[in-house]
């Protein structure tokens, strides 16, 4: 499937931004990027729920609707209706019949973990139920891609976990599956390939791996003790700035000259040097938060001085 250059404005608000972006069959990727980044509106993009105002957006070939039309696709979104009066069976079964191979209910509905609730009305059901029963609704016609929203968003632990094992088990198959997260370790584990989206764009694409190199190398961080922080992005090798309380943190990419000129200033008050993990990656691939709320990173201090 692909996205050539992409929008969906709604108002003033431009939800998605000139994207592109080519999927292969087989591939399991993730779409990973914080509140309101676009996520939602590139999936209902790419299900034809929504037409790009500009740009094109192909579905196995063709257009989202028709591959959605012919069953190719099982779609997994934030929130659905709830139908009245049906039970879990029922309408697993219902949607299963409008697909032209779907698997068996009972497939569906244990490949979700629910089989338990298959006689239930799927209307009186939990959070967490409901949406075990939107991923069986999901799978339920055996479709060549799945497209889940922020699929463990309600989930407990065990459900989550649940899930992913079913997700997976789904993709080895041979299956395509694209799924958003705001959960970078989900992301990281359970995808071939991230994709981050911020402000209706994509600023990067690839494995974890990838990502963290991108992000550049390590983090250096000391306690500012009173100091000021003039000079410090001038220092050999940093790439960026961020003070906490009396805290500073250096994000670079080399490490040993930032900790060299950082001696040579006598800044070396609980010194720390850890590599940039996917969430460093993350926070410096998308726009910052407010201070108030900016994501902290537990690192890991690799050499303490
Ligand atoms: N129907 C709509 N009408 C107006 N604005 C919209 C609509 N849908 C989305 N938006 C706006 O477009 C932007 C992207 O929203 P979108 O739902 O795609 O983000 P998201 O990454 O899925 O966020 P979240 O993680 O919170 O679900 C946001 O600013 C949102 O407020």
């Amino acid at each position: 499937m692909a996205f050539d250059g992409a929008v969906k404005t709604f108002g003033r608000v431009r939800a998605v931004d000139g994207v592109d972006l080519e999927i292969r069959r087989g591939e399991t990727v993730a779409l990973l990027g914080r509140n309101g980044a676009g996520k939602s509106t590139t999936l209902s993009l790419l299900l034809g729920l929504n037409d790009p105002d500009t740009g094109t957006v192909r579905l196995f070939g063709q257009a989202p609707g028709r591959a959605v039309a012919a069953g190719q696709v099982g779609a997994m979104l934030q929130e659905g209706r709830q139908v009245p009066r049906v039970t879990v069976r029922e309408l697993v079964a219902f949607v299963a019949q409008t697909y032209p191979a779907p698997m068996s209910v009972d497939r569906a509905l244990g490949l979700a973990g629910i089989a338990e609730l298959a006689d239930r009305r799927a209307d009186r059901l939990s959070g967490g139920q409901t949406q075990r029963v939107r991923f069986a609704v999901a799978l339920a016609g055996d479709p060549a891609l799945l497209v889940l929203d922020e699929p463990t968003a309600a989930l407990d632990v065990e459900a989550r976990h649940a899930f992913w094992t079913s997700m997976r088990s789904y993709a080895r198959r041979g299956h395509t599956v694209l799924f958003s997260t705001h959960y970078l370790e989900e992301a990281d584990l359970h995808a071939d390939r991230i994709v981050v989206i911020d402000h209706g764009r994509i600023v990067a694409d690839g494995t974890g791996e990838e990502l963290r190199r991108a992000a550049g190398g390590s983090l250096v961080s000391f306690d500012l003790a009173g100091g000021g922080t003039d000079g410090l992005t001038e220092l050999p090798g940093v790439l960026s700035l961020e003070v906490r309380g009396d805290r500073a943190r250096l994000r670079t990419d080399d490490s040993d000259a930032t900790v060299i000129a950082l001696a040579s200033l006598g800044a070396v008050r609980g010194l720390e040097v850890a590599p940039a993990s996917l969430d460093d990656a993350f926070l410096a691939l998308t726009s910052p938060l407010p201070a108030a709320t900016t994501a902290t990173t537990a690192t890991t201090a690799q050499e303490t001085f």
